[in-house]
């Protein structure tokens, strides 16, 4: 089994390449996802943001409000590191349980992480993908994707470490500037460095 750290900013592209490396037949475990889970109706973690944040954070059905905590914790440092503190080490645990499930010797188990970086995760893994993409371009997907502001999309692009600094611990760099097209092709070829890596190249590539 080889261990890959996949991170990147704010909608630069991981669910995509995730996505795309799953289909090549990584396992991948998907932090973002599980940061869901831990706060899922009746959960240990949403009391723990209800204790925190108040049971105004929640929807009229229970659920959390997670565009309501959004709008909270990334105009507040201290709330957000406050936050991070409830649902990080519940989020590692999770994933640390499903890896322990995994029983493939030859699995490529990808942790898609976004803060991979910002909690010094970087020499945890057999290797690092950074999904790299400018600025300008980040913003505009950012603000189309989640109907932001300028100011609000640009106050999540700076709660997260720059460019340089992911850059700087990244094994594979997968450039995500143009179309889905060539988002795939480039992490086809990711795919094939992370075979070469396992040791097994051409063994469960099947393209
Ligand atoms: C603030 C919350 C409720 C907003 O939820 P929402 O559904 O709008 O966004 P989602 O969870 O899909 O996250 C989208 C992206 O935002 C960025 N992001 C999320 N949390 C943080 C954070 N604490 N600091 C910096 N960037 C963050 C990441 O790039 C992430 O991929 C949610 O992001 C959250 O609970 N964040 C704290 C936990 C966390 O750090 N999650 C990231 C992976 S463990
Ligand atoms: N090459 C591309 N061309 C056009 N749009 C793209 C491209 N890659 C991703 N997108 C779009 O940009 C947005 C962000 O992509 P994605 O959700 O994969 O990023 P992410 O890094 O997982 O985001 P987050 O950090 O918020 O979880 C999505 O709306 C996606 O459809």
């Amino acid at each position: 089994m080889i261990r890959v750290g996949l991170t990147g900013g704010i909608a630069s592209g991981k669910s995509a390449v995730g996505e795309l490396l799953r289909q090549h037949g990584a396992l991948v475990i998907d932090s973002d996802q599980l940061a869901r889970d831990v706060v899922a109706p009746g959960s240990a973690g949403l009391a723990a943001v209800i204790e925190r944040f108040g049971a105004g954070i929640l929807l009229p059905d229970g659920g959390l409000d997670r565009a309501a905590l959004g709008r909270l914790v990334f105009s507040d440092d201290a709330a957000r590191a406050e936050l991070n503190a409830i649902i990080h080490p519940r989020v590692r645990a999770a994933a640390t349980a499903i890896e322990a499930q995994v029983s493939d010797p030859y699995a490529i188990v990808v942790h898609m992480i976004p803060l991979l970086v910002e909690t010094g995760q970087q020499d945890s893994f057999d290797a690092l993908v950074v999904v790299d993409v400018d600025e300008d371009t980040q913003r505009a997907r950012l603000m189309a994707r989640n109907d932001l502001t300028e100011d609000e999309a640009q106050a999540r692009i700076d709660a997260q470490v720059s460019r340089t600094d992911r850059l700087r611990v990244a094994d594979f760099v997968i450039r995500n500037d143009a179309g889905l097209e060539e988002l795939a092709e480039r992490a086809h070829a990711v795919w094939h460095e992370l075979l070469k890596r396992r040791g097994q190249q051409g063994d469960g590539c099947g393209c």
